[in-house]
């Protein structure tokens, strides 16, 4: 399992914890920064790891934001990478159940660390159901047939 993570600065101290987690785990962890607490921009940090996503780089990403909006509409731009949003272990488990989500984006300024964390745990061990959902998820991209 190969999990690639990106922040903004907004995001850093949670990024930080759940690189740990991650490595705790035994998952290997592909950081893009920011490592750094100053302002940046988070789509420089956000491509990356969308990219290495939709190459099959990694099987996985996280994204951290502040409101975690910005970092997931980056994410989406890129083909093959579906990013949630996620703000509650409930909403993490659909992401993955229902969307097939390969990407989580965490908004750190409105969760707290244990839920955020908790989110990474859900969102990791929860599987895609298939089925009606296979059918949705594969409109997404060409919209209705
Ligand atoms: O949530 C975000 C993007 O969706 C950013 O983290 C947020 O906009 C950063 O704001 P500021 O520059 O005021 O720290």
């Amino acid at each position: 399992m190969k999990i690639s993570i990106g922040n903004d600065h907004a995001g850093t101290v949670y990024k930080f914890a759940v690189k740990e987690f991650l490595e705790e785990m035994g998952i290997a962890v592909t950081n893009h920064g920011t490592d750094a607490e100053s302002s940046v921009d988070y789509p420089d940090f956000i491509h990356p790891v969308a990219d290495d996503v939709e190459k099959g780089d990694a099987d996985l990403g996280i994204i951290i934001c502040g409101s975690g909006n910005g970092a997931a509409i980056t994410a989406n731009k890129h083909q093959g990478v579906r990013a949630a949003l996620c703000w509650t272990r409930e909403i993490t488990q659909l992401a993955r159940e229902h969307n097939n989500a390969n990407v989580l984006s965490i908004p750190a300024r409105f969760v707290s660390l244990p839920q955020a964390l908790d989110m990474v745990k859900t969102f990791l061990n929860t599987r895609f159901e298939g089925g009606r959902h296979q059918n949705r998820v594969d409109k997404i991209p060409t919209g209705c047939s």
